[in-house]
């Protein structure tokens, strides 16, 4: 079985040719973020409710959210921003249910794209029951953190906490003074922060507390989901994300902003015996100039059959069956200055 194929096309694909309704479905509607009804009758003082992390790019929020829920299912990359779909981590306990909902991060628009996600980005913290703001431990806080504090206490009633991140990279003393920083960071900007809790992901230091504490802010309530669901995002949009976060690996400067994918076919492979089951999936990367599309695919396909290859063990591992991929680059120009493109890639 192959892994997936360079491409074939040599032509340019500019989404605008394609039908009008055929573009995927944004997975950015988060108004669909409370589902009707209740799955089954609460105990006494359950609590069931939503948080968002927030925080710089790269501050740790994506690991973060798969330590909570136990299992990779949003992708973390060191590349700032690779969160761009709004995808949401489910913690099941005795006593609640909590939905994370992981956000892209804030950042000043330079693109009709970014002006999109910072709608998305304050539309989920008014929504939310809290708010936890990131703050990494090994980097000062700066501009960046001030202009996010600032824009979310424009955001009324939502509940803040501040996330001390990355602990395990830094000293007691140097965590002791970033704890005092956001402690100030607060004063300046009128946050009443109802909790500040240092957390490493990566050492697994202190997540459960921070679960704890995130319940406790949480109404009381019914479970929102039904039990064992980790995420309720659509298994092609966290396909979708693994590729891309294989495409990332290793591409600098501006690569990262102009890769998309679209997972355009998934679905079981007929005739297959029930106990050898194939997932096929169809995806296409898209960026936005020829140049990307030749470093994209490689000398002779190989870095494409390499980002194949890692997307589809990541996508194996996640839904547990054996997958076969086929992934095309494709380039839609100039994407993230367009609408009509953005409205086809799933903005
Ligand atoms: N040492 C250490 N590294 C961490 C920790 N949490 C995250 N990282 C690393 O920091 C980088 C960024 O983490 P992400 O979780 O992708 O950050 P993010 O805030 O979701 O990033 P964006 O999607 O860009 O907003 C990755 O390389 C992580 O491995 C931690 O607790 N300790």
């Amino acid at each position: 079985m192959s892994d997936d194929h360079e491409d074939h096309d040599d032509h340019d694909h500019d989404l605008d040719h394609e039908d009008e309704d055929d573009g995927p479905d944004g997975d950015f509607d988060v108004s669909g973020v409370a589902p009707a009804g209740a799955f089954y009758q609460a105990p006494e003082g359950f609590r069931s409710g939503f948080a968002s992390f927030v925080g710089r790019p790269n501050a740790g929020k994506s690991t973060l959210t798969n330590a909570l829920v136990g299992q990779k299912i949003v992708i973390t990359s060191s590349k700032p921003q690779t969160t761009r779909n709004v995808v949401r981590g489910i913690v099941h306990r005795t006593d609640a249910q909590l939905i994370l909902v992981d956000t892209p991060g804030l950042h000043r628009p330079r693109t009709l794209l970014g002006e999109r996600l910072n709608d998305l980005v304050r539309t989920t913290w008014a929504e939310v029951d809290v708010v936890a703001v990131c703050f990494p431990a090994n980097e000062k806080i700066g501009p960046g953190d001030r202009f996010l504090v600032t824009e979310l206490a424009k955001v009324r009633r939502t509940v803040r906490i501040a996330v001390a991140t990355k602990t395990d990279l830094v000293t007691p003393e140097q965590l002791g003074q970033h704890l005092l920083d956001i402690q100030a960071l607060g004063a300046e900007t009128s946050t009443e922060w109802a909790e500040i809790v240092p957390v490493s992901a990566v050492a697994g230091d202190q997540v459960d507390l921070l679960a704890d504490l995130l319940v406790g802010l949480m109404p009381e309530g019914p479970p929102l989901y039904p039990d064992g669901d980790l995420t309720d995002a659509p298994e092609e949009a966290l396909a979708a994300d693994l590729i891309r976060e294989a495409a990332l690996e290793g591409v600098r400067d501006e690569l990262p902003h102009s890769i998309a994918v679209v997972v355009e076919e998934m679905g079981l492979r007929e005739g297959r015996p029930d106990d050898k089951p194939l997932l096929d999936i169809i995806a296409n990367l898209y960026v936005e100039r020829d140049s990307q599309k030749g470093i994209m695919i490689g000398h002779k396909g190989a870095r494409l059959r390499s980002v194949g290859t890692a997307a589809r063990k990541q996508i194996e591992a996640l839904l547990g069956t054996p997958v076969y991929l086929d992934l095309q680059v494709k380039i839609a120009k100039d994407w993230q200055r367009d609408p009509r493109q953005l409205r086809k890639l799933g903005f």
